[in-house]
């Protein structure tokens, strides 16, 4: 089928690839000439697994192309997809939607001049309401055109086999035609067994905010456990490990640490709890508002935790920094839980070296005062403490007897609990890490300081 696919970000650029690769025609629309221009040579503009050859592959077979040309892309097929973003307003928690109205007000003058039905599919994250009002806004300019929402689900570092083999596809349609239409594109999906869960407009908004709503919430109970546990001496990755094998629990998601990051769970929970005071039922998800606060308080006891172990002050300290991505395996720094705590300790007076694979050149735009490296040896000399604060597995691998020759205290704290405690201490490193005892005393900072 031909389709387009507009705003060509994480999602609309995977979506607009993987929907090539399973043998669609697909035209790609963004504003942006410079991406445009580089995704036409198959170059893509962040890094993902899996991305770069599918594109390269998609491009030369001729199912894909792009454009910023709304009107071609008006004239190319009866299916958009939009995929533009839905980001935190500035002035208030709710979800910022000029980029998704603008898309049907810039496109809908365009589907009028044609004949016959066409679909617009909604695949960004959107409050409850905005697809009927977006239809009607549709519908007034461009009547033989309809609205129907698929949220996305993919996650950043998977996206490609989230894309390809999701868990589940979900659909809210208006019509039995959209919802045939639908299945048809997702064919080959359905015929490996996917689940596929057609269900009107509002639901299927709200099905996506409350799957980020639960996975935040997973996350910062486990991180209120690890406080716990810093305060009575208990394990919280034993407590992980023992609770997760509940099915009814489940282990993924109960990964305790710095917290969520990105450009989804946070702003997601805030503008779930925004609608909800929007309709008078912000006391029903006032919890929400707790699970943000807790994993916010964890950027601060890393903080807090970092400074207790340089010795009470940050000023003239040198600070290395393991990670500064949102979280492994991708570049993507919205948001980073590492960035923040390294550009907090910047300003509180310490020299910090900034180290990861992939999001130094991302990092480095957002954050220009602090130091960059593609080298861990680097970025950890002279260092007083080593704060590793993104999962990379390479970090896994680093030999800690060597680093220790390189810094100038072996002393490392592991927030994201992935690294062998056992091999650091014995090779000579202090080893701190939240929610998990340690000789010599409790591991958690305080978690007063701002
Ligand atoms: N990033 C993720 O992992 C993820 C996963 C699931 C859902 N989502 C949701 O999907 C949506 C998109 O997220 P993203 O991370 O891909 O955003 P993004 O910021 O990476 O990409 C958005 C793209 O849309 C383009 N754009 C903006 N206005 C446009 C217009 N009028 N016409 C054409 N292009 C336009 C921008 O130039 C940009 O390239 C958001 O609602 C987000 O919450 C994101
Ligand atoms: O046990 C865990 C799991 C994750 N994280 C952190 O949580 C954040 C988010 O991780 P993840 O959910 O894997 O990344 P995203 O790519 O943001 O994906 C989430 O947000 C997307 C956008 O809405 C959804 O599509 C995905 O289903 C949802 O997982 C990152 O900072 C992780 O480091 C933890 O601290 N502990």
């Amino acid at each position: 089928m031909r389709l387009t696919v507009i705003g060509t970000g994480y999602v609309g650029l995977v979506h607009a690839t993987c929907m090539a690769d399973m043998g669609h025609t697909v035209l790609g629309i963004d504003l942006d000439a410079l991406r445009i221009e580089s995704l036409a040579r198959g170059r893509a503009p962040f890094y993902e697994p899996g991305l770069c050859e599918t594109l390269q592959r998609t491009l030369e077979s001729g199912h894909l192309r792009f454009t910023t040309s709304l009107a071609e892309a008006a004239r190319f097929a009866r299916i958009h997809f939009v995929c533009v973003g839905t980001p935190q307003r500035p002035d208030s928690n709710a979800a910022d939607l000029r980029f998704v109205d603008a898309v049907i007000d810039d496109l809908a003058p365009y589907l009028r001049e044609l004949r016959g039905w066409c679909l617009v599919v909604g695949k960004s994250t959107v409050p409850v309401g905005t697809a009927a009002r977006l239809g009607d806004r549709l519908g007034r300019i461009a009547p033989q055109a309809e609205i129907a929402w698929n949220p996305e689900f993919l996650r950043e570092g998977f996206a490609m086999q989230d894309t390809l083999r999701p868990e589940r596809l979900v659909v809210g349609v208006v019509s039995s035609r959209a919802d045939e239409t639908l299945r048809e594109i997702y064919a080959p999906m359905l015929r490996a067994g996917t689940p596929f869960i057609s269900t009107d407009l509002p639901t299927a908004e709200l099905v996506k905010l409350a799957a980020n709503s639960f996975l935040a919430t997973k996350i910062s109970f486990i991180n209120a456990m690890a406080e716990l546990c810093d305060a009575m001496g208990a394990d919280v990755m034993t407590l992980a490990e023992a609770i997760g094998r509940d099915p009814r629990i489940g282990r993924p998601f109960l990964q305790p640490g710095l917290g969520f990051g990105g450009s989804c769970l946070p702003k997601d929970i805030r503008a779930l709890v925004a609608r909800a005071e929007e309709v008078g039922l912000g006391e029903s998800v006032a919890f929400l508002r707790q699970i943000d606060e807790i994993n916010t308080r964890q950027r601060r006891r890393a903080i807090a935790l970092a400074r207790e172990l340089v010795g009470g002050s940050f000023s003239g300290r040198k600070v290395a920094v393991l990670g500064a991505a949102f979280k492994p395996g991708s570049d993507d720094v919205r948001d980073s839980p590492a960035l923040a705590v390294a550009a907090a300790i910047h300003g509180k007076g310490a020299w910090v070296r900034v180290h990861d694979p992939e999001a130094t050149d991302n990092a480095r735009a957002d954050f220009p005062g602090l130091q960059f490296t593609l080298d861990v040896p680097k970025a950890c000399e002279d260092a007083d403490v080593v704060l590793h604060l993104t999962a990379w597995p390479e970090y896994g691998e680093i030999d800690p007897t060597g680093l220790a020759a390189v810094v100038r205290r072996p002393v490392i704290l592991d927030a994201r609990h992935t690294l062998d405690a056992a091999r650091w201490r014995s090779s000579g490193w202090t080893f701190r890490a939240f929610g998990r005892p340690c000789p010599g005393g409790l591991a958690g900072g305080d978690s007063s300081e701002g």
